[in-house]
């Protein structure tokens, strides 16, 4: 049984799918209404309200999934969810539709004065020439941030016979021509539009994008909408543009700090505001609760996930064709890991055959993780793996090559040590399963399962009995067993595949074998 705690408002026909199942448990209750349970929780749900901070993660210690019923994941502290492991997933496109249209009446509701109006009527006036407005139709848009919600706006603001100027720096020609608008620079969309709306995300560089200086390139009379995230309009800036008549009006859905409170801009009669309402729609709320629903429950059956901020995304389709040798590059880095017991520095991937067309990043992430697990007391997964790999200085890089030695794939994966250097190759053979190729220097075959020992040894006769023996007085069954040597009366191998684990004492047993060199226990 799974464990999801909803602590905002979500809509609760969107969590149908989690509910239909019979392994999920749902608790809706505020964060700090269950201070004493949150270390049960699996997964978190959530909207922009509650504020998931790495002090909440430390107390959430099971947690495994946090889903953001929306876009924006600015309130959640993904750096600390993902070096704890935690996915982190939204619903990117589930609100789109509504924030556009918002936008939108907010756009119109500016141009014509309506909550101005409203309120005069409502206080028993009837004052006509004090909200003269101005068309929509002819003026010049400019939208900065040309992603979902900026391309529906554009959409809109064409069929209202508007000429629509986009600054993206990431908007390629082709999709700006396909949707008829043009690109231009900031300071153009600056210098020539009528009324600019903003739709990127709050990041580092727009962060105050329209502060003092950008604000001062306007046209004199300019309206200003952001319907985005607050601060990318900066509220102070704002103010004395305002107040000489520069701005002429400015709709915000959004702000620096939610609720703004008694905020100056609040003041102003041409300052019109919602209190972040752009997803606030029936069927915005039920398109988000439903993809992120959908997405945990995906999570919990061991399915991908599609929209993960924190994990590279993989289609059902890519999953499939993947999942085999994401096996297989676990337990290859679990391996590597524990023969080679000692720090290093790189992990070398290479891919060859049917394997190298596939999505690749996702299978060295497996790897990694595999590879570090035996090595990090903390939870080590997908998620975590680069992170936890870049802060103990271990490298890793990913190669193509057409080598199979003789198979349809093979990944190969070299570990860089002090000074030492190991090879493990594996290849996964559809219908048989997963197998070691190569290890170390001795070309073998060997299924990776349960409980591994690895012997080095001279090639003598009577080794196997020997070994054999010394199990058997411990009641320890062999499975498999698997030998290989590089020369008759040379250095050789054998790789057992044991129905239980041994202890120490059988291992220094084994070792007190004569011409054994080597014996590693490896667990997969
Ligand atoms: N008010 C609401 O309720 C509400 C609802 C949904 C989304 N949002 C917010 O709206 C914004 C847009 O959402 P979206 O789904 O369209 O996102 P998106 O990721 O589809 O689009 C964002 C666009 O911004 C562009 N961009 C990034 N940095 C830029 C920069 N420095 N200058 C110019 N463009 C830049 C990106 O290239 C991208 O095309 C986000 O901030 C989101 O959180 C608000
Ligand atoms: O949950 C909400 O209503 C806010 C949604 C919006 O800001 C988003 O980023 O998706």
């Amino acid at each position: 049984m799974f464990r999801i705690l909803v602590s905002d408002a979500i809509s609760e026909e969107g969590l149908t799918p989690l509910r239909k199942s019979e392994q999920m448990e749902i608790v809706q209750k505020k964060v700090s209404e269950a201070e004493a349970e949150l270390h049960q929780f699996d997964a978190l749900l959530v909207r922009s309200a509650t504020k998931v901070t790495e002090e909440l993660l430390s107390k959430m210690t099971n947690l495994k999934i946090i889903g953001r019923a929306g876009v924006g994941v600015d309130n959640i502290d993904v750096e600390a969810a993902t070096k704890r492991g935690i996915v982190v997933i939204n619903a990117p496109n589930g609100n789109t539709i509504s924030a556009a249209e918002h936008t939108f009446a907010m756009m119109a509701a500016l141009v014509r004065h309506i909550p101005q109006a409203h309120i005069s009527v409502k206080s028993r006036e009837w004052n006509r020439s004090a909200f003269v407005g101005t068309e929509l139709q002819g003026k010049h848009l400019g939208i900065i941030g040309f992603g979902r919600i900026g391309s529906e706006v554009a959409k809109r603001a064409r069929a209202f016979g508007m000429t629509v100027h986009v600054y993206d720096p990431f908007l390629t020609k082709e999709r700006a021509e396909k949707l008829g608008v043009s690109i231009h620079t900031l300071d153009e969309v600056l210098a020539c539009s009528d009324i600019i709306t903003v739709h990127t995300p709050l990041t580092k560089e727009t962060k105050g994008l329209l502060g003092e200086k950008n604000l001062a390139k306007t046209k004199k009379g300019v309206y200003l909408i952001n319907c985005a995230r607050g601060g990318i309009i900066d509220e102070q800036a704002l103010i004395p543009f305002l107040q000489n008549g520069h701005v002429a009006g400015v709709a915000l859905d959004v702000f620096e700090q939610e609720p703004p409170g008694d905020h100056p801009l609040l003041k102003f009669d041409n300052v019109i505001v919602t209190p972040h309402l752009g997803a606030s729609t029936v069927e915005a709320q039920l398109n988000v609760a439903t993809q992120v629903a959908e997405e945990i429950l995906q999570f919990f059956e061991g399915k991908p996930v599609t929209s993960s901020i924190n994990l590279p995304a993989l289609s059902k389709d890519v999953y499939d064709k993947i999942q085999a040798f994401y096996h297989l590059a676990k337990k290859m880095g679990m391996i590597a890991s524990q023969y080679m017991n000692i720090p290093v520095q790189e992990l070398s991937v290479t891919y060859a055959g049917t394997v190298a067309d596939l999505e690749t990043t996702y299978i060295t992430r497996s790897l990694l993780a595999g590879f570090l697990r035996p090595r990090v007391a903390s939870t080590v997964n997908e998620v975590n793996a680069t992170m936890i790999a870049k802060e103990r200085g271990i490298t890793y890089g990913e190669k193509f090559s057409d080598e199979t030695h003789g198979y349809a794939n093979c990944i190969s994966l070299t570990v860089h040590g002090e000074n030492k250097t190991f090879t493990i190759k594996g290849s996964h053979i559809p219908n048989y399963g997963d197998r070691i190729v190569h290890f170390d220097g001795f070309a073998i075959d060997f299924a990776p399962e349960g409980h591994l020992l690895y012997i080095q040894h001279q090639d003598r006769p009577g080794m196997i009995g020997k070994v054999g023996n010394v199990l058997g007085e411990h009641q320890v069954n062999i499975a498999t067993m698997q030998v290989g040597r590089q020369e008759a009366g040379g250095k050789a191998i054998m790789l057992l595949s044991l129905d239980k684990p041994i202890d120490d004492a059988v291992t220094q047993k084994l070792t007190e074998i004569e011409d054994i060199d080597a014996v590693k226990r490896l667990e997969v």
